[in-house]
Formats: structure tokens, C-alpha cells, sequence
């Protein structure tokens, strides 16, 4: 095992490989990759992706250890960069998710585990992927949680998830709900709950990513005018680029993993990944 973040080690630290890693002055990542392992058997990279160096490292680290005989390895990275960016919306768009895949596959990994990416497409361009769902998580939510909630889908996109959530879950009641966004601008406007009322119950919104947090916010407002009762919010990769001063209002409590970074805050509650393969 080769945790390439010390903090964030999902897979355990069974026979971790000793390294050390840093950047150059000039913003290059660098790793030495202590020796003192059995370079014959298979290496599994783990690492939390927030930039383009977290990347840059993966390359470097898996070049290092083909150098050094490793022939098996596999990575595990449960957010996949751009995973949301998987069409070109308007002309001078890049289709970024497949930009990281080609980077990946060119690797030619074993595996490429991921934890619920945005869409299809992403497992789709990964070569060896392994995808795991949502499903363990948001059953682990609801037991914090304690009582019945409806699943609120917030869009299109967490539509056809939503309805394997339910089934796993057997048969939880879905709520479907919409917003538009202005491909220019980002805007959000015009939520819509497929309900006529929601009869004071309790509710959870699931869905893969929590940016700026708009898509929660304002789909609240909506949930609260049809008559829903507490809300909570299910997020697996938690950005939270906004902070908490708005979600907080609405939420009761928000449910996170830890796929992208720590969060520290009394209205959040993170499950550790390493309790939900
Ligand atoms: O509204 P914010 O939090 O910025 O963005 C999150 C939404 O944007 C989508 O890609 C995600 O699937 C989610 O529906």
C-alpha cells in the first residue's frame, strides 16, 4: 500500500511503502520511494485528488515503481477529477473528464477504483475501472439519521442513481425534483418538486457532489414550500466551496465522506470511506 497522502489512508496501512514526497521550488512534485519492499508483488496507490499536482504525483509515483520492477499496480481514487465535466456544453469547452482519463489509462494500471463519479462516462473512459456506488454510504446515513426520510433526487443527473438507492435500500420512497442552469453563467433557477405535498416528513437530498452548494440550497426552499419536514443533505464528495453559513439554515444535518478532503464543522457529519467498501 502506498497512501501517497500520510492522512487519508482508506485502504488501511497493511505493508505501506515508506516515501517521502514534496514539491520543488519550482512547483514540480517529487517522490524517493524507500526500496524496503517486495517490489515483486502488486502496489495499490491511494490518493485524495484537489489539484492537477495531486495527479502529477500519481504519475511520478507510478513511473518510480515500474523503475523500480513493481508490475502490478492498482489506484485508488475516490474523486474523479472533472467527473461533472463530461460534455462540451458550449464551443471552447474541453471534455476534461476524459482529458484525466487518457492521462490515467496511459499508465495502464490494474485497476482505477472510484467512488461514485458524476455520470456513466467516467467508468465508460477509465480502462480497469472499478466503480464503487453510493449505496453503503447513504444506507450508513440513513441509520445515523435514525428514522424514515423520502430520497429527494435534485436533477436529472441523480436520477437513474437514485432508484438503485431505493432498491437496495428495498423500495424507499423517491422524490423527483429539477433545476435549470444556465450553461453560461452557472446560474441556477427554477427548482421543481415532483410532489404536491410532502405531508411534513422528513427528507433527504442525495447526490454525488456539493460545490458552491446552490443546487441545496435553493431545491430547500422548494422541499420547504411543499411542506417537507427536517431536511438533511447526502453528499459523497463534499467541496463545500462555500462554507456552511447557507446550507447550514436549511439543513439539519449534512452527511459527507471523506473522499475529498476533512471537514470539521459541528452541522456536518463525515463517513471515513475505509467504512463503506
Ligand atoms: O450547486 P453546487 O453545490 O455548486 O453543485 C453541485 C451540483 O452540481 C452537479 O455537478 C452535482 O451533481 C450537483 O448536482
Amino acid at each position: 500500500m502506498l497512501n501517497l497522502d500520510p492522512s487519508f489512508t482508506p485502504l488501511g496501512e497493511n505493508n505501506s511503502i515508506t516515501h517521502k514526497s514534496f514539491l520543488f521550488a519550482g512547483g514540480e512534485p517529487h517522490i524517493k520511494i524507500d526500496g524496503n519492499f517486495d517490489q515483486k508483488e502488486p502496489v495499490t496507490i491511494t490518493q485524495r485528488i484537489n489539484s492537477f499536482n495531486d495527479l502529477g504525483l500519481i504519475c511520478i509515483t507510478v513511473d518510480a515503481l515500474k523503475r523500480m520492477g513493481v508490475k502490478e499496480i492498482h489506484l485508488y481514487i475516490p474523486y474523479f477529477p472533472a467527473a461533472r465535466q463530461d460534455r462540451v456544453m458550449i464551443p471552447g469547452e474541453p471534455l476534461s473528464v476524459k482529458v484525466y482519463a487518457d492521462i490515467i489509462n496511459s499508465m495502464a494500471l490494474a485497476s482505477v477504483t472510484v467512488f461514485d463519479p458524476h455520470s456513466e462516462v467516467t467508468p465508460a473512459l477509465l480502462n480497469n475501472c472499478i466503480t464503487i456506488s453510493n449505496h453503503e454510504f447513504i444506507k450508513q446515513v440513513i441509520a445515523k439519521i435514525g428514522s424514515e426520510v423520502k430520497l429527494i433526487s435534485p436533477d436529472g443527473g441523480a436520477l437513474k442513481k437514485i432508484y438503485k438507492v431505493s432498491e437496495f435500500l428495498g423500495g424507499a420512497e423517491v422524490v423527483e425534483c429539477s433545476k435549470s442552469r444556465d450553461v453560461k453563467t452557472g446560474r441556477l433557477s427554477g427548482f421543481k418538486v415532483y410532489a404536491d405535498d410532502l405531508g411534513g416528513e422528513d427528507c433527504l437530498i442525495v447526490d454525488d457532489i456539493c460545490d458552491g452548494g446552490g443546487t441545496f440550497n435553493g431545491l430547500a426552499e422548494a422541499l420547504k414550500a411543499k411542506n417537507a419536514g427536517k431536511l438533511y443533505l447526502a453528499i459523497s464528495h463534499g467541496i463545500f466551496s462555500k462554507g456552511f453559513d447557507d446550507l447550514g439554515k436549511y439543513f439539519e444535518q449534512i452527511f459527507t465522506t471523506d473522499s475529498i478532503k476533512e471537514v470539521e464543522h459541528p452541522g456536518v457529519t463525515q463517513i471515513k470511506l475505509q467504512d463503506i467498501q
